[in-house]
């Protein structure tokens, strides 16, 4: 039996992995370093690493004009723990006013997620056979998030106040992030060993893997589901406030720039498609896979806040104007873009609904009806979609993902490599994902699985990779 990249097994759960702990022995000399590699050694640096890189790009970007050449001389000729402190002793740490801003919105965004009303919808069958059940009102929170958002912009400025408060303040807003949820995974790693919320859980043996991945799938508190108030209401609905606040910010200090326009625009499209499939994206692997743990709920409450925002905080300082032309030209292949991204996602869920009943690019789909079992035996039906997009390649939709990224980047043109970052970032993570994708495909529908991989043979890219 295989396991998935993230050490979860996908078809038999948490108890066989332990079986493959106690038969360390009997593995090479190579697979036990691996192992370690996977589970302990690369977590530690990814958790040590990353809190630091959110400041480093808040540090590059607003005290060094958007260049890490001019970060990196903070390093030379002293060690690298001098240099991190040099970093570390010029960030505020929290204040009372970036708590009270950031425990004010978590308060009201949990308040809207009972609130507002929404259709009953229901996830993914668990591994474990369960069924999660959500409340679909992530479009109109959003839509009301936004709408309160522009009322509070026009009320403050009465008042001769600005949102772009959160801009000036915003190495603050990073650490009291990064403090509050290293802690909350903490307190979410227990939750999963002492009180899970489901039977979808439970301990590898490992404290560094666990605290990692986690230790529950679909954890809730008071009713509350925690991933899609991390993943969502919070990491998303904070991409789209900080972005329309560094938008504004530039507004206070330049006037209108067409780079930050491009940008900004961009982005606030593709959040606004997000929520308006959010029920779609709880099908999604982040979902079904991933566990509430320090990399999906520390990366939306800190990561996505921090690098995923960071080409519009790049632009607050390093305005470029474009031109008409080159304007159209990225916003319009940005567009193009995320429909692309968009219908790609639609195409699979729509043949899954129509149960293959439906056309696709004007013609019948070709599917593959795949069955698997869950850990408790039963049988489930589920299809592939092998025509559209799907038929081009195995994650095609990656593409104008990552096409997207770099049309709201591109606008910066190529004078810094800082504002890039985030699109190096979702190449490398669109790959690794890929690959953890396929895995635990080809554990959950096997034979059907590579009946589709020989249709498609390609993962990423149609007839190259
Ligand atoms: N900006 C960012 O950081 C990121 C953005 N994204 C975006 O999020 C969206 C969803 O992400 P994605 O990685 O696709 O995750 P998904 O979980 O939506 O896609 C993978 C799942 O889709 C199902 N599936 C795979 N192949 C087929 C097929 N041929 N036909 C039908 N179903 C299939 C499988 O699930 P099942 O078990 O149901 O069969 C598989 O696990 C995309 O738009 C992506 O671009 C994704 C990652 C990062
Ligand atoms: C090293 C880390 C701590 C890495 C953390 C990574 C996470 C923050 C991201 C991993 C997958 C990302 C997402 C998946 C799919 C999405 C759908 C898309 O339409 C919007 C973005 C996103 C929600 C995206 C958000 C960040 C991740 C969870």
């Amino acid at each position: 039996m295989s396991k998935s990249q993230s050490g979860d097994v996908l078809t038999n759960g948490f108890s066989e992995y332990k079986d493959g702990y106690e038969k360390l022995s009997q593995s090479t000399c190579h697979q036990f370093l691996r192992r370690h590699l996977n589970n302990t050694v690369i977590p530690i640096l990814l958790i040590c690493f990353v809190p630091n890189l959110v400041i480093f790009l808040w540090f590059t970007a607003v005290k060094c004009n958007g260049s890490y050449l001019k970060m990196l001389e903070v390093f030379s000729g002293v060690s690298v723990f001098d240099g991190l402190y040099s970093i570390w002793s010029q960030v505020r740490f929290g204040s009372w006013t970036t708590s009270s801003i950031l425990i004010g919105y978590c308060v009201y965004a949990l308040a809207m997620m009972k609130l507002l009303p929404g259709k009953r919808v229901e996830g993914p069958v668990t591994p474990k056979g369960n069924v999660p059940v959500y409340k679909d009102n992530g479009f109109l929170f959003y839509i009301t998030t936004m709408g309160l958002f522009a009322i509070l912009t026009v009320v403050l400025k009465q008042f001769g106040s600005s949102p772009t408060i959160v801009y000036d303040r915003f190495d603050e807003v990073l650490t009291t992030l990064n403090i509050f949820s290293f802690v909350f995974c903490w307190f979410l790693y227990i939750k999963g060993l002492f009180a899970p919320s489901t039977t979808d859980s439970g301990t590898t043996g490992n404290v560094i893997l666990d605290y990692y991945w986690g230790t529950e799938l679909y954890p809730r508190i008071f009713g509350f589901d925690i991933k899609t108030f991390t993943n969502c209401r919070f990491g998303m609905m904070v991409w789209a406030l900080l972005v329309s606040i560094f938008a504004l910010k530039s507004y206070e200090l330049h006037g209108f720039v067409d780079s930050m326009f491009v940008c900004a625009t961009l982005q606030l499209i593709y959040i606004t498609k997000f929520f308006w499939w959010e029920a779609g994206y709880l099908k999604t692997i982040d979902i079904m896979l991933d566990r509430a743990g320090f990399y999906i709920c520390w990366g939306c409450l800190v990561y996505v806040p921090g690098l995923y925002t960071s080409v519009s905080l790049y632009n607050v300082n390093q305005p470029v104007h474009l031109g008409p032309l080159l304007t159209s030209l990225f916003l319009g292949m940005g567009i193009v873009s995320i429909y692309i991204n968009y219908q790609a996602d639609e195409q699979k869920q729509q043949v899954r609904y129509a149960n293959g009943n439906c056309l696709v690019w004007g013609k019948k789909p070709e599917i593959i009806r795949a069955t698997y079992r869950l850990e408790n035996g039963d049988k489930k039906e589920s299809i592939l979609l092998a025509s559209g997009w799907w038929g081009l390649s195995r994650h095609f939709h990656y593409i104008p993902e990552i096409m997207l990224a770099f049309c709201w980047t591109i606008p910066s043109l190529l004078y810094n490599l800082m504002p890039y970052s985030y699109v190096i970032f979702l190449v490398i993570l669109l790959t690794h994902r890929s690959f953890r994708d396929d895995e635990k495909c080809g554990n959950k529908y096997g034979v059907f699985w590579r009946e589709y991989c020989q249709k498609v043979p390609h993962r990423i890219v149609p007839g190259l990779f």
